[in-house]
């Protein structure tokens, strides 16, 4: 029997591009066998044609003109990733308005401008799937979107940038020197072109907007995200971590409450029994509470190219399903509710409080006075360090909300014998394991 044959223009050939390559040629018997029609990549944009890719590939499958792809009416399916926006959107918008489904993996895109890109996938009749944009290989959009539509998410939270994970893990396990493990995680494929985004958190709050969006059916801009990266993680925090009995993970964490929406990117310590704790190297995991399933986690690669590419292709597959029965923007991304997005001052949480001091007596009775002022009440206290001339106070509170910590610090800064606040970092996960 003759198979149906789906033509596919993929824009970028790096490390997602590459493994869709492979995936969809190594794979191609039992993807051709589940969907009933034959996928076969027709052009692949790129900026240049010189550079070797790596792999082999059919002579003039290559182009440097987006109009190859765009105008070509064979071509039903655009599988966009290049990365970044600029000029990324404009080629998505140009793809969707020729009336191709659009499969991407960049969540800077979605997070940014998913508003006008499902309007414009809408108007035009095209499936917009995005499952690689969050966790890599994780199929946690579709999860949230399908398997989990019937109940109401109360709360999603976890491990969801694999560079910053791979690096925290190497640093706490071996040591490693933060630069020195950055360079690793480029190498391996994982970090964004600018790592700025992986260490700076930022691709993490782009990841949380759109899952928060999703869970909680309302639009969280990404500018809502309270967003803290990776940087000023030092190997003391580290250290001091370990002996009081956390780790330390960069987290993702949104809560459906009833005054709104909660939603933040910060480092966090979690205790060393905490099932996300023991979530290593470039793995992710998300929690997802809803008030039917109650507890779930979703565990797998969050970045690199075949578990990527795994999403990607599931996406294509999906895309190339709906064209077949000519349903393609059936199912869309609608958001109906317009829930505030709360002040990060209004989040509660257990704090980690590293103080370097004046090594005098009285000062620990000062900065707690302090604390106490403000309602924050001190869980425990450790001094280290002292050198006759400075120590270190290494503090953890009882929950309490944001706003009385960052009152509190304001008055600590005007103590002479405060000499700096080394490091703030939220504590997570004590409270029956959720965020
Ligand atoms: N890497 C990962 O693990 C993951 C990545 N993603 C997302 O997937 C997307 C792609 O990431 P990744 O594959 O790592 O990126 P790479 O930088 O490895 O590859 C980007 C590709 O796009 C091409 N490209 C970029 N800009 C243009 C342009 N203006 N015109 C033509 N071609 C262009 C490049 O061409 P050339 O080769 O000629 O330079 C390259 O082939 C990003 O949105 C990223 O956030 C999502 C999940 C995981
Ligand atoms: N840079 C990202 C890639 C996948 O989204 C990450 O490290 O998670």
């Amino acid at each position: 029997m003759e198979r149906q044959i789906i033509k596919i223009g993929l824009l970028g050939l790096g490390t997602v591009g590459r493994g869709v390559f492979r995936i969809l040629q190594e794979n191609r018997e039992s993807i051709q066998q589940r969907i009933g029609a034959r996928l076969e990549i027709k052009k692949i944009l790129v900026r240049s044609l010189a550079k070797d890719r790596g792999i082999e590939l059919p002579a003039g499958i290559l182009t440097t003109d987006l109009n190859e792809i765009t105008g070509d009416p064979e071509i039903k399916i655009v599988v966009e990733v290049l990365g970044g926006t600029n000029p990324t959107l404009d080629y998505v918008l140009a793809a969707l308005s020729n009336g191709k489904s659009v499969v991407t993996a960049n969540k800077d895109m979605v997070a940014e401008y998913g508003q006008v890109l499902f309007e414009t996938a809408k108007k035009y009749n095209c499936d917009l799937l995005f499952e690689a944009s969050v966790a890599g290989g994780i199929p946690i959009i579709r999860t949230l979107k399908q398997s989990l539509a019937g109940n109401r998410i109360e709360e999603v939270f976890g491990i969801i940038n694999g560079t910053t994970n791979y690096m925290l893990t190497k640093m706490t396990r071996e040591g490693s020197d933060f630069a020195q493990v950055l360079a690793e995680a480029q190498a391996k494929g994982y970090a964004e072109a600018d790592p700025t985004a992986d260490v700076g958190g930022f691709d993490a709050a782009r990841k949380i907007a759109i899952l928060a969006s999703i869970a909680f059916n309302t639009r969280v801009p990404l500018s809502k995200v309270h967003t803290e990266g990776i940087t000023g993680i030092t190997a003391d925090d580290i250290t001091f971590a370990n002996e009081l009995g956390y780790v330390i993970k960069l987290l993702g964490i949104a809560k459906n409450r009833p005054d709104g929406i909660e939603v933040r990117v910060h480092p966090t310590f979690i205790p060393k029994h905490h099932p996300l704790a023991a979530v290593g190297d470039v793995f992710n995991a998300v929690f997802v509470r809803g008030n039917a399933v109650g507890d779930t986690m979703f565990y797998g690669k969050g970045a690199g190219e075949l578990p990527t590419a795994s999403a990607v292709v599931a996406d294509i597959m999906d895309a190339a399903r709906d064209i077949m029965q000519g349903v393609p923007g059936f199912i869309g991304c609608t958001c109906f509710d317009h829930k505030p997005v709360l002040d990060i001052g209004e989040t509660f949480s257990k704090y980690y409080i590293r103080l370097k001091v004046a090594d005098k007596p009285g000062v620990l009775a000062s900065v707690a006075l302090i604390f106490g002022n403000k309602e924050v009440s001190l869980k425990s206290v450790i001094q280290k360090g002292a050198t006759g001339k400075t120590a270190e106070l290494v503090l953890i509170t009882h929950k309490v909300q944001e706003q009385n910590v960052q009152d509190a610090l304001m008055d600590l800064k005007q103590l002479s014998s405060v000499l700096e606040v080394a490091n703030v970092i939220r504590v997570e996960g004590e409270d029956n394991g959720h965020a």
